[in-house]
């Protein structure tokens, strides 16, 4: 046990996060949106024991306005060990400025050095929960692995639910997925949500197929490893310059199938999210008079213990700047 929960810290961060920008909901502008949920971590940051150092996060670049990439975050006291932090403020802004649905925030924590460098590119992505897991094969097309998951899941092809991103890259695969028979649900951003949405049972979503950016994928592997899901994965350089990013990130082979232990490389990681419109897992960020609820779930790998965390937050009280115009 470290010297406070981490567990209960980064669901403060992953609230901060989705509350800061929850007022903009169908406001128009996505920037606006991200800059308050980054205000909003940045806050519980500097509220947080620990000492933590940014590997994803919004930027490549060393500027002191956004969570860049090597970023210091926490209150860095001595003595302690330091955590690989990855962030995404918010999964799907452009939601969030339209007033959709399916926009979180995520986080996802392990002790430094454990969690991919990933560069930002783009990167295919199958993902299952725990019981369709051994099941996928990202080598293999789409028929098959939705096939192989139906036997495993005792499912018939028709009530299987499949995700893919609405994005032209994937028109191909979203008529081979008609073809097949299976359920298509097709969302337009979050990715991370999409992923999150194949290991609880209850939302009926059996599998994520296509392909999103790499940092997203990562923080999904942190949520599949804490329970016991599976993603395959493959980054996807579309230059020589990405392809020098894959090679800085210690990727040789660009074909390797990457899985969740290559993204996450502990037995004990840490990921929280707080849904700011209403996703498949969790309701978004609701007000009533002076309180606002969020709605989060929590993770940690190494005691597979889960926790959804419901919170209300008296407005007059709290220390969250919640940005609420634009
Ligand atoms: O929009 P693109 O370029 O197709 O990229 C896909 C990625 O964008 C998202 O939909 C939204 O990402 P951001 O809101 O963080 O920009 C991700 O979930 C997904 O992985």
């Amino acid at each position: 046990m470290e010297k406070f929960d981490i567990a209960m810290g980064i669901v403060r961060v992953s609230e901060a996060a989705a509350l800061s920008c929850s007022k903009l909901l169908g406001k128009g502008s996505s920037e606006i949106v991200d800059k308050a949920a980054v205000d909003g971590i940045r806050h519980a940051f500097d509220l947080l024991p620990i000492k933590g150092r940014v590997v994803i996060g919004e930027c490549e670049l060393n500027k002191s306005s956004i969570l860049y990439i090597g970023e210091k975050v926490g209150m860095w006291e001595d003595g302690q060990k330091e955590f690989d932090i990855a962030l995404d403020p918010v999964d799907g802004s452009i939601l969030v400025a339209k007033g959709r649905p399916n926009a979180i925030s995520a986080i996802a924590v392990a002790e430094k050095g454990k969690i991919f460098r990933s560069p930002q590119i783009y990167m295919q992505k199958i993902v299952v929960g725990p019981r369709g897991k051994g099941a996928i094969d990202i080598n293999k097309s789409l028929k098959e692995n939705i096939v192989s998951v139906a036997d495993k899941l005792e499912k018939d092809i028709a009530d299987i639910t499949v995700m893919i991103q609405d994005r032209p890259r994937h028109e191909k695969l979203i008529k081979e997925a008609r073809e097949i028979g299976v359920r298509v649900k097709i969302f337009g951003e979050g990715d991370i949500a999409a992923a999150l949405a194949t290991v609880f049972e209850d939302t009926g979503v059996d599998m994520l197929v296509g392909i999103g950016g790499a940092p997203e994928g990562v923080l999904a592997a942190a949520a599949l490893k804490c329970l016991d899901g599976e993603i395959q994965a493959k980054l996807l350089p579309e230059n020589e310059r990405q392809l020098a990013m894959c090679k800085r990130a210690g990727i040789e082979d660009i074909n390797k199938v990457l899985t969740a232990d290559d993204l996450i490389m502990t037995d004990d990681v840490y990921f929280a999210a707080t849904a700011i419109s209403d996703c498949d897992l969790l309701k978004g960020v609701t007000y009533k008079n002076d309180i606002a609820i969020t709605h989060s779930v929590v993770m940690r790998s190494s005691n597979g213990v889960t926790r959804f965390v419901d919170a209300t937050h008296k407005l007059e009280k709290s220390m969250i700047h919640i940005k609420d115009e634009i």
